[in-house]
């Protein structure tokens, strides 16, 4: 699906999307109860359908509850547990890396696959720590099947290429009859994924110690259901629009928890260091656009807001530096490459640097056509761009938005966005 959109300013309230990243976490630890948990869901996407479709295929039942749409009623994975199950993790990589060495723990041969660029996004540091660990794969990269059951042990595991890593082998080690260590080697980013994950599984009176050099997991844990659990809204699909508020007209976003423990809440703290003025309070936050001047940031432990971040350097004056991004480039698209494509082709100045890039912001932009990459932050954060731009936006692919915020271009029209699909 390509769109065009005819640059405007964005402005009004939305309601945050349901963080998929809570939504696996939830679905997951529900899944490994001993008793059924009831989840507020605010609505779907294409990577908790990935999530939920492997889990019914465990053996888990997933249901919408007839007196609520958003709620959903999950029943063990234990009542009805399979030993072969298909795993099709479609396009999400967490749902690949956490179910992973949960679906090793627990089933015999499991065959698993994705789709897209999921095949090719890495895998191999927790494949070794696996095979280590008594579990065979019949290929080094998607479609696979396993073969023998998860060993408890000591795991060693480089933080820096994908915290998921660390959260799956949460999930999984604290079923496994023993004790387990994860010990880090190399610096870690992303780290408050892994803090959501622990966050999670203490719903679920899963414990887990942390130690300076990684975690310490008590074997022979067992999940149990708080009977009601409620997902958070997503930060990171509202960075899009708290965004547009920054760098077009006044936006408000609702259904934002402030103490979130999600690493995108640091989208507010950045938009400020650029000179945005934002207000907080439990109902909404609201972002204002301000004097904008570049900033140098830090992109390990935030990078899925590095793109639309990317798009606000181009409003501010001066140069905006972003370092430690390498990890873009494992993504649903070399993040790095395509934003900077992007930025281009509107007609904005940018650089790519041995860990990340550059860019010169002018406070406008042209306009011009744009290649989705098939990414949904990049189709996202194109649109955004529109905002800054004088003259039409084409987005190609656009359709790729389904994977995290189908609704995102019903939203963009709620805020006045003006777009027709081609
Ligand atoms: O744990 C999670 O929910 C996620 C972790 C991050 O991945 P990496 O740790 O691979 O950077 C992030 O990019 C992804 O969108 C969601
Ligand atoms: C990278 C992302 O997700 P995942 O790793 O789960 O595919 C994302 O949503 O930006």
């Amino acid at each position: 699906m390509d769109i065009r959109i005819h640059p405007s300013p964005l402005s009004g309230t939305v309601s945050a999307v349901p963080s998929k990243s809570d939504a696996h976490r939830l679905l997951i630890c529900a899944a490994l109860s001993h008793e059924p948990t009831s989840i507020f869901i605010g609505g779907l996407n294409e990577d908790i359908l990935a999530t939920m479709g492997c889990l019914r295929n465990m053996g888990a039942m997933i249901e919408k509850s007839p007196d609520d749409e958003n709620i959903w009623m999950v029943s063990p994975v234990w009542d009805c547990i399979q030993d072969s199950p298909v795993l099709n993790c479609l396009e999400s990589g967490s749902t690949l890396r956490f179910l992973l060495p949960v679906v090793a723990s627990i089933c015999k041969t499991p065959l698993l696959t994705g789709a897209g660029r999921l095949p090719d996004r890495p895998i191999f540091p927790l494949q070794e720590q696996m095979e280590a660990h008594g579990c065979g794969f019949s290929a080094p990269k998607l479609p696979f099947t396993l073969q023998g059951i998860l060993k408890s042990g000591l795991y060693e595991l480089r933080g820096d290429i994908s915290s998921q890593f660390f959260s799956g082998l949460l999930f999984a080690l604290p079923l496994l009859d023993g004790d387990s260590e994860i010990r880090i080697l190399s610096s870690l980013e992303s780290s408050a994924y892994i803090d959501m994950t622990v966050n999670a599984l203490s719903k679920f009176g899963i414990r887990i110690d942390r130690f300076s050099g990684g975690y310490r997991i008590c074997g022979g844990q067992l999940y149990q259901s708080p009977g009601f659990v409620r997902t958070e809204g997503d930060w990171s699909g509202a960075s899009f629009f708290l965004t547009a508020g920054a760098i077009g007209k006044p936006v408000s976003l609702t259904g934002l928890s402030l103490k979130s423990v999600q690493p995108d809440r640091s989208i507010i703290s950045l938009l400020q260091r650029f000179g945005a003025e934002v207000q907080m309070t439990h109902e909404k936050i609201d972002v204002f656009p301000g004097t904008f001047n570049g900033i140098d940031m830090d992109a390990s432990e935030y990078p899925d807001i590095i793109p639309i971040l990317a798009i606000v350097a181009c409003r501010a004056n001066g140069e905006t530096i972003i370092r430690n991004a390498l990890r873009l480039k494992l993504k649903e698209s070399d993040r790095l490459t395509a934003i900077s494509d992007c930025i281009t082709q509107l007609g904005g100045k940018v650089r790519l640097t041995s860990d990340g890039m550059v860019i010169a912001g002018n406070g406008c932009l042209n306009g011009g056509e744009v290649d989705g990459f098939f990414d949904h932050r990049i189709v996202m954060s194109a649109a955004i761009a529109s905002i800054l731009c004088k003259t039409q936006v084409i987005i190609h692919g656009a359709e790729a938005v389904r994977k995290s915020y189908p609704n995102f271009f019903a939203d963009f029209r709620k805020l006045g966005g003006k777009y027709d699909v081609l």
